[in-house]
């Protein structure tokens, strides 16, 4: 089966004055569509350039991706992203800040004025999927740090992307908020079937989310190491405390900590 993501030998240096960074060394990973494929490595390995490089934001210096056939040569509309930090306007509402993309990325942008209300309503059925009926008319601000990361998955998923890419996404919110989360993507991807590619340095959110785990070593990061994940689907929240997955996760630990010595 050809891949819907390919990443074939990729090399990125960042040119600068004292000689550039080497920031990925062919590095190769491919998904197949609807795979959830995780990304992990010490800090500083390359994992955001990772994704910079395969959403088109800056071009490889060698080897290529493709996504869906087509080599990536400059910003890939089919691509949702989300962040650590959710980056909502805070001037514009719940449901203004998620179809924002709306108003960016064609066709949706040429239909947006005259299509508004189906939209709207496209807008406040993907909030109340991530549990946040009710709250299209409020600002960023009236909301917790979890609501508003929903938010950000929300406006990350409205133009329907095929690929969604998610670097550390939940980082920054409590344990609690987090699994919850978790499940919130969990249940977005079984629903929507997308391709996602997610950064995290969480061992677990990665083992829990992913179908395959993919190990960076220190920088310039290469590929050391793809762990598939065995948990069946639909995966409940109880499987993180079961033996099998805390074995994994040591696993993973052991491998990370041998990684960053080098
Ligand atoms: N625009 C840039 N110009 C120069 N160097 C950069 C640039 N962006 C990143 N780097 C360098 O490239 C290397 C990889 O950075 P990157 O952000 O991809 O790593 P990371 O694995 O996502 O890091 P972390 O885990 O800390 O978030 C780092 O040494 C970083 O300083």
């Amino acid at each position: 089966m050809t891949a819907f993501v390919d990443i074939d030998d990729v090399t990125l240096v960042y040119k600068g004055a004292s000689g550039g960074v080497h920031a990925l060394d062919r590095f190769s990973v491919s998904l197949q569509k609807g795979e959830f494929a995780a990304v992990v490595g010490p800090s500083g390995c390359g994992k955001s350039s990772l994704m910079k490089l395969v959403t088109g934001l800056v071009p490889p210096d060698f080897g290529k991706i493709q996504i869906a056939g087509d080599t990536v040569r400059g910003p890939v509309k089919m691509a949702g992203m989300a962040f650590q930090n959710p980056n909502l306007l805070p001037w514009r509402k719940v449901i203004d800040n998620v179809l924002l993309p709306l108003e960016i990325v064609q066709p949706h942008r040429s239909r947006f004025r005259r299509e508004k209300e189906r939209y709207r309503e496209e807008a406040k059925a993907l909030l109340a999927t991530v549990g946040l009926d009710g709250f299209a008319e409020r600002f960023p601000w009236e909301l917790s740090g979890g609501m508003q990361q929903r938010v950000s998955l929300c406006r990350a998923l409205i133009h329907s992307p095929a690929l969604l890419m998610l670097d550390e996404p939940f980082a920054a919110l409590d344990a609690f908020t987090r699994e919850e989360l978790w499940c919130v993507l969990r249940d977005l991807w079984q629903k929507i079937g997308f391709t996602v590619i997610l950064v995290t340095h969480d061992l677990r959110e990665a083992t829990f989310l992913a179908d395959r785990i993919h190990m960076m070593s220190a920088r310039p990061g290469r590929l050391v190491l793809t762990k598939e994940v065995p948990f069946p689907r639909p995966r409940p929240i109880e499987v993180c405390y079961e033996a099998a997955f805390t074995d994994i996760v040591h696993e993973l630990r052991a491998k990370i900590g041998e990684v960053r010595k080098g």
